[in-house]
């Protein structure tokens, strides 16, 4: 998957249950569009969407499961339980959490990732990073690319956003981590997409700006309030 992305663009298409375009069809066919527009991969959510957007397209997927655990704030690819669905759905790289919060039963990061190897040493694996502590713990973890995804999600890196300061979060990561990085989470204008590329990003994931048109109609009416 890596060099298929390498200078591309990936879109996530990704809808929850309680949003307007939650379904399986749906997602696979925004993965069509993304597609036809030129992305070279698709970030989605559980194997059941995965199934649907493979059987429209033929792009290497990243496959993540969300869930929510009552003893942990972890939420992507947290247990055992959601890699197994994502390697009975074929992705060809599976995200998952690399902070260092507590995992759901105290699990380490390390087993999942040992874990996985174990199971299928061909899949390859996205580490979803908040901080840059994080980063480097990842890339000495074995895997195999780092996500910028959870920056500003987590409760110490919360009001963040990955464009502050000129992208200033993505460049101390690609200045400190040798695995390729990948730019996500509130990538939201193609200026903002070719930005991250120019400072070293070896792809980026675009998703609400793309996929959530809800999101997208925010925008324009918060405009004007
Ligand atoms: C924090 C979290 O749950 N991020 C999720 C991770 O898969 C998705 O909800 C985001 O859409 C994805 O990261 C892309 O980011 P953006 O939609 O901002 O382009």
């Amino acid at each position: 998957m890596l060099e298929n992305i390498k200078g591309n663009l990936i879109v996530s298409c990704q809808a929850l249950p309680d949003e307007p375009l939650h379904s399986s069809f749906i997602m696979s066919k925004m993965a069509l569009a993304a597609l036809e527009g030129g992305a070279k991969g698709i970030r989605a959510n559980s194997k059941e969407d995965i199934i649907e957007i493979k059987k429209e397209v033929d792009l290497p997927v990243v496959g993540i499961v969300k869930r929510d655990y009552e003893d942990s704030s972890v939420f992507i690819t947290a247990t055992y339980k959601e890699i197994d669905e994502l390697m009975e759905s074929d992705c060809e790289m599976i995200a998952m959490d690399a902070t260092n919060r507590k995992r759901p039963n105290n699990i380490e990061l390390a087993e999942l990732v040992s874990y996985t190897r174990e199971k299928n040493s061909t899949i390859q694996l996205m580490a979803d990073i908040a901080t840059l502590d994080e980063a480097v713990q990842a890339e000495q973890l074995g895997f195999d690319c780092i996500s910028t995804t959870l920056h500003g999600y987590t409760e110490i890196t919360k009001g963040k956003k990955l464009y502050h300061d000129d992208f200033k979060f993505l460049k101390d990561v690609l200045e400190n981590v040798n695995i390729p990085i990948i730019a996500e989470g509130n990538v939201i204008t193609p200026e903002m997409y070719k930005r991250c590329m120019e400072l070293g990003a070896y792809s980026s994931v675009v998703g609400g700006a793309i996929t959530r048109p809800k999101e997208i109609t925010k925008r324009f009416v918060g405009m004007m309030e």
